[in-house]
């Protein structure tokens, strides 16, 4: 948990750095001070869940995209567990979500994860494929979900599914981040979701900065072989 002055900081060092985007929940979005955000798109996230419920596979609608409109969003997001004991009524909250973007014409991104006590493997491609095109049926835009292992099949991830994918967070070795990044983007990713590594960097905004030009790079197709790129404390 961080003060306002320490919030505020934090994410005008993530735009500084170059961040596309923010995904926040309601409340936060309501405390970012008017002048930060500039180029920064802001998502509003809609679910929420914590380790400490009883079913931590469980997320629920804490907002509506009503909110995320008055709060000036310039997309919302709904994450799915698919597998978990409440998948059902999630995929329902992610249709009903999307019905109401069609309405206020915003963009939606579904953070859908195989996650729960059926998924035996959370980073099996075949699952992850079945994921993301659950996401392209309910009528998301753009989509976010877990890395596939081994790394190099996440590029059957994506040539599955008609969505730009977000891969979301960190190698979970805790090895380079840059590299993952980059190794992502060669497989075909269209942007990279990353938190703790980058909150708790000792250069957030430089962080970034690297990440930033790994995307970007992509996105003009210029990207380097991961063995090519510089390693640094990430
Ligand atoms: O996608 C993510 C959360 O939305 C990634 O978060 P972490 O990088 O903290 O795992
Ligand atoms: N980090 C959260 C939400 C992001 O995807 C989770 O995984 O439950």
């Amino acid at each position: 948990m961080v003060s306002q002055a320490r919030w505020n900081g934090l994410l005008r060092a993530l735009v500084d750095g170059g961040a596309d985007a923010v995904v926040v929940h309601k409340g936060r979005a309501r405390a970012i001070a008017p002048d930060i955000l500039r180029h920064c798109a802001l998502v509003v996230h809609l679910s929420a869940g914590t380790v400490h419920a009883a079913d931590t596979d469980a997320k629920v609608l804490v907002g509506d995209v009503e909110e995320a409109v008055r709060l000036g969003a310039d997309a919302v997001s709904v994450h799915v567990n698919l597998g978990s004991d409440t998948e059902h009524r999630q995929l329902k909250d992610l249709g009903t979500v999307a019905a109401s973007c069609d309405l206020w014409n915003m963009p939606l991104l579904a953070m859908i994860y195989p996650r729960g006590p059926r998924i035996a493997d959370p980073h099996d491609p075949a699952l992850l494929a079945h994921a993301v095109n659950i996401a392209a049926d309910l009528g998301a835009d753009l989509v976010k979900t877990s890395v596939a292992l081994p790394m190099e099949r996440m590029a059957e991830v994506v040539n599955s599914c008609p969505l730009p994918i977000l891969a979301a967070g960190g190698p979970p070795d805790g090895s380079d981040l840059v590299s993952h990044g980059t190794s992502l983007m060669l497989a075909g990713c269209r942007g990279l979701a990353v938190g703790r590594r980058i909150f708790s960097s000792p250069s957030p905004s430089s962080l970034v900065a690297r990440l930033a030009a790994v995307v970007h790079a992509a996105e003009a197709g210029t990207t380097p072989h991961p063995s090519t790129i510089a390693t640094g404390a990430a």
